[in-house]
């Protein structure tokens, strides 16, 4: 069993001081948001750390889960990173499912530059999990 985090998810809580603050939307079968990373977000100079890339794609999976009811923690995530993703600059976050079997759900998301260029994809494995909180 597992509990909610206490609305201070790292990602998407509003009330997390350290946190990214992510907003989602719905539309169709994606899940989308948008970031901008700062200074404090970066790894190599001007470029977003690679596991907040990851954090990014991750959550937005989660999301698209979480919107439709299923509860359900990361089992497994492969990315892929093609380019780097600079600071300073709005990144969108697109996800969506491929496929479920059980509690085994199959999901994909994509980080997109302005302009179009797909700087990083993931695809992941998510179970279902019993919440008690
Ligand atoms: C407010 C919004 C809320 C959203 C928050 C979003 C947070 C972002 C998402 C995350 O990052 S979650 C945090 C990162 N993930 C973890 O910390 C998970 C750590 N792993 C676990 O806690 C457990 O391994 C897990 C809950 C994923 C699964 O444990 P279970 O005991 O529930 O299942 P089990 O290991 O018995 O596996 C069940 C079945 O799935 C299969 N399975 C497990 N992992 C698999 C995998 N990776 N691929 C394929 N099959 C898999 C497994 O073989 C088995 O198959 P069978 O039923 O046929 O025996």
């Amino acid at each position: 069993m597992f509990r909610r985090s206490d609305g201070m998810c790292f990602a998407c809580s509003p009330r997390n001081p350290i946190g990214l603050h992510l907003e989602f939307s719905h539309e169709g079968d994606i899940c989308r948001t948008t970031f901008t990373a700062g200074n404090e977000h970066q790894g190599w100079d001007g470029v977003l750390h690679g596991g907040l890339v990851t954090t990014l794609l991750d959550e937005a999976m989660a999301q698209w889960l979480w919107h439709r009811g299923v509860a359900a923690m990361t089992a497994e995530m492969l990315t892929r990173f093609s380019l780097p993703v600079p600071v300073g600059v709005p990144v969108t976050v697109e996800a969506w499912k491929e496929g479920c079997r059980g509690r085994l759900w199959e999901l994909s998301a994509r980080l997109i530059l302005p302009g179009g260029k797909v700087a990083a994809r993931a695809t992941a494995k998510f179970l279902t999990v019993k919440e008690n909180g």
